[in-house]
């Protein structure tokens, strides 16, 4: 009995994190509205963001992506995701120039690695989704200190459906929310991939540098106990 409880309370804890439209009657009758799509690095933000667009492609709608300038890690232009899937994009400086460049003719706007952008973000993703834009952002709800980042939590708040997607724990295998610095900088905003984040789960992430990361099959080891 308590076996299937558990079963059961995993199976609807599941099914709440999975909340974006996936059948056409779930959307809504009218045009516009905004999904955000949040997570840790490596959680599959830019992967599940491109998944979209693509089927929005598809479906022959017209479809602008936008990415911030200052983002050149792995392209200047296409966003790019840890798995080398990639999508052309357009960079900007601010997001009043995707005002500029979506508004009018485009159907869906995708924006990734939005929490480097300024808070009017919220205010062009709402212009946008008000004149019958599918806006679909994707970004760090956390920075390395778990603090919430930039515009993310704004968006969050106003959005009609949200998707929180989680990495693996490089220490111990859990679903992990957290992105873990362990490159020696305090800036906000620092640029990289593994050479500079981990992906971890709460405790791993609050053990800090106690915890080192295990190879494979320390990994394996750990998801037994
Ligand atoms: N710790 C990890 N957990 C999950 N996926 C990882 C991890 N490290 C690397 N990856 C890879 O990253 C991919 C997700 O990349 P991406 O969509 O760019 O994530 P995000 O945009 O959230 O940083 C996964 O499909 C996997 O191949
Ligand atoms: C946690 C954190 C991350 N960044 C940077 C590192 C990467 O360049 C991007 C996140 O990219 P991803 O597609 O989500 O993997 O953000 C940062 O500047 N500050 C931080 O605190
Ligand atoms: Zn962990």
């Amino acid at each position: 009995m308590e076996a299937f409880l558990m079963g059961f309370s995993h199976f609807l804890f599941v099914c709440l994190l999975f909340t974006e439209p996936r059948r056409h009657s779930d959307f809504p009758r009218h045009r516009g509205w905004l999904e955000v799509i949040c997570g840790s690095m490596f959680s599959g933000k830019t992967e599940e963001l491109i998944r979209r667009l693509t089927r929005a492609r598809i479906a022959r709608q017209r479809v602008e992506i936008f990415k911030p300038a200052l983002d050149t890690r792995y392209h200047a232009q296409d966003v790019v995701s840890h798995n080398q899937n990639s999508i052309r994009s357009t960079p900007v400086q601010s997001p009043s120039e995707i005002l500029l460049l979506a508004g009018g003719a485009t159907d869906v706007v995708g924006i990734d690695e939005a929490q480097f952008f300024d808070e009017s973000l919220v205010e062009i993703c709402k212009q946008l989704a008000d004149q019958g834009t599918r806006v679909i952002v994707a970004g760090l709800d956390m920075d390395y200190l778990g603090r919430p980042f930039g515009p993310m939590p704004a968006l969050l708040a106003t959005a009609e459906f949200v998707t929180k997607v989680h990495a693996v724990c490089v220490c111990c295998g859990e679903l992990a929310a957290y992105s873990y610095r362990i490159a020696a900088s305090e800036k906000q905003i620092l640029l990289g991939e593994t050479d500079s984040y981990e992906a971890r789960c709460r405790p791993c992430f609050l053990a800090g540098e106690s915890v080192k990361t295990p190879g494979h099959e320390q990994l394996a080891e750990n998801k037994k106990h």
